[in-house]
């Protein structure tokens, strides 16, 4: 994991009693997401929780993905990290959506490989939540292609009625 810097004063938040357990699969938040939902172009990504505030996700690099001929797009990689960082919510049941989000891409994702995601939650600070996540090859252990951090910034359930559709009558707190 690349060496995160956190402000003063952050703390790490605390897992929700109600959060999935370590190896449960997380829900789809929402069928028509294009990370996790059934999306047609989407990235189908799969996601399970993790120990402590961290989860690990998977997603299959397909011919729908490319930048360069047989090279997954380097935006569309970031877009799985804006997922599996987002989806640590479902760990601390904080609503919060991005703010920032940081990507070194330091080797290219060839199509037809599988891109494994671990995320963690760094630190909390007032309503900024740091997270980071690291993308490696074919294998959970297997050789580093990206690394990313993102901010996320806490934001009232109003947030999503106000400037989309809201949840569709979904409980934060329970099933996103
Ligand atoms: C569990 C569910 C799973 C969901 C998975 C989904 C994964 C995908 C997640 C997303 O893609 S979310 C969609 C992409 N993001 C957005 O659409 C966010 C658009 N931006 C906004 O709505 C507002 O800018 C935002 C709510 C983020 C902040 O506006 P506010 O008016 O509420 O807050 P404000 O600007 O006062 O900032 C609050 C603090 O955050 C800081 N901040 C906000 N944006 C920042 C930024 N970009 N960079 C650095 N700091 C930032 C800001 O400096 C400040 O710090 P301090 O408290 O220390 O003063």
């Amino acid at each position: 994991m690349n060496k995160v810097e956190l402000p003063e004063g952050a703390t790490l938040p605390v897992r929700h009693p109600d959060a999935p357990a370590p190896g449960e699969e997380l829900p789809v938040h929402y069928s028509q997401c294009f990370g996790c939902g059934d999306n047609e172009s989407g990235l189908h990504m799969r996601v399970r929780a993790g120990e402590g505030l961290t989860l690990h996700g998977r997603f299959l690099v397909t011919d729908h993905h490319q930048g360069a001929p047989g090279l997954a797009h380097g935006g569309l990689l970031a877009c799985a990290f804006d997922e599996m960082l987002g989806m640590l919510g479902m760990l601390t049941h904080i609503p919060a959506v991005t703010g920032r989000l940081e990507t070194d891409f330091r080797r290219p994702v060839p199509v037809d490989s599988t891109l494994h995601i671990r995320a963690q939650v760094d630190g909390v600070l007032g309503r900024k939540i740091y997270t980071s996540a690291v993308g490696r090859l074919n294998a959970e252990d297997g050789p580093v292609a990206l690394t990313a951090q993102g901010l996320f910034i806490e934001v009232g359930l109003e947030h999503f009625s106000k400037h989309g559709r809201g949840l569709e009558g979904r409980d934060f707190e329970v099933n996103p």
